[in-house]
């Protein structure tokens, strides 16, 4: 069952003051759709500035988009701070990447992971310390983390006292953006092996965003792929993975540590992305893509299908 759904969601924020000329936008994502699936995972990848974050955000109805619509559960995000709007976001929570920035210092893990309970209004002070500990041990945490202050954990604890926190109101939806990035190789695996354990006891739907290819292909059941706010490719994961079909994705699943059986075509991928500021005539990835024709500098393509369950935009691949 679908439980997240963006259908053509496009945002774009104005650069500069509107008392000089005519206003000039940045388009963040245009015409992104995509679903997140109840117990499943689907993972957004793409470089920095491609507009995972901003997805993510209009996802979580932190952001409006400027176009397109948000279901989730099948019915439209609530108008942001209606009282349904809050009731709702106790369905949908955020894990991101900052986790310093995320805990207020002066609290302790216990106080912080109570205080959603508070928020929400669920249970009363002694069935909450009861939900604490829960929690606590439920992502891997002692009793005695608990009166720790956040300064005083590793970056993965840190980590997991976000995803208690993130879990305390009993979401649907966890939507992750980047939430291991931060961390060593090590303790990323055990933060997402975590995460997954998580999603299977409670059957949470993730909406799973990183830069990372290797990561996104780990826990994701489907991937889309974004390059300069527009989705390039979308799929099962193993699809995307053994046979990329984009000749961005190829980059980036050639440049993924080499794996048996895998794709073992290198493409370079050479440059960075254009400034959404500037895009180019055409295909985005045209001047990056070493395949590119002349119809790749003059025309958009199309997200079209390729096969089940799959999608490209690229005009030299056969649909
Ligand atoms: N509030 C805002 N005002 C103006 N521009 C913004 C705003 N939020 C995002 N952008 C711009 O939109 C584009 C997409 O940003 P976004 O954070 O969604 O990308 P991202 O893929 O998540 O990148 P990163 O991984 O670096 O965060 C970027 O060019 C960014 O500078």
């Amino acid at each position: 069952m679908t439980l997240l759904r963006l259908n053509n969601i496009t945002r774009r924020f104005p650069l500069g003051s509107p008392l000089y000329g005519p206003r000039k936008y940045l388009v963040a994502v245009d015409g992104v759709s995509l679903d997140v699936e109840m117990g499943r995972t689907t993972g957004i990848v793409g470089e920095s500035g491609c507009g995972k974050s901003t997805t993510g955000r209009i996802a979580l109805g932190l952001e409006p988009p400027d176009s397109g619509g948000v279901l989730f559960q099948g019915l439209p995000l609530p108008r942001i701070d209606s009282k349904k709007w809050r009731a709702q976001r106790r369905q949908m929570q955020l894990v991101f990447q900052d986790t310093l920035a995320a805990l207020d210092r002066r609290m302790t893990v216990s106080a912080l992971v109570a205080e959603p309970l508070a928020i929400h209004g669920i249970g009363d002070t002694a069935s909450r310390k009861e939900c604490v500990a829960e929690l606590l041990h439920g992502v891997g945490l002692g009793e005695d983390h608990g009166m720790l202050y956040p300064h005083q954990l590793s970056g993965g604890q840190r980590q997991r006292v976000v995803l208690a926190r993130a879990l305390a109101p009993k979401p649907s939806l966890l939507v992750c953006d980047e939430p291991v990035s931060a961390l060593d190789v090590s303790v990323q695996a055990q933060i997402v092996d975590l995460l997954m354990d998580v999603q299977q006891e409670l059957g949470l739907g993730l909406l799973f965003i990183s830069h990372d290819l290797r990561v996104v292909r780990h826990v994701s059941d489907r991937i889309v792929v974004m390059y300069l706010g527009r989705v390039v490719e979308q799929g099962r994961a193993d699809a995307i993975i053994d046979q990329p079909a984009h000749p961005y994705t190829q980059a980036l699943v050639s440049a993924m540590p080499r794996l048996p059986g895998g794709f073992d075509h290198y493409v370079a991928l050479p440059g960075e992305p254009p400034s959404p500021t500037d895009r180019p005539c055409g295909c985005p990835f045209h001047p990056r893509c070493p395949l590119a024709r002349d119809v790749c500098r003059q025309s958009l393509p199309e997200l079209l299908p390729l096969g089940p369950e799959r999608q490209v935009a690229c005009h030299l691949v056969r649909h």
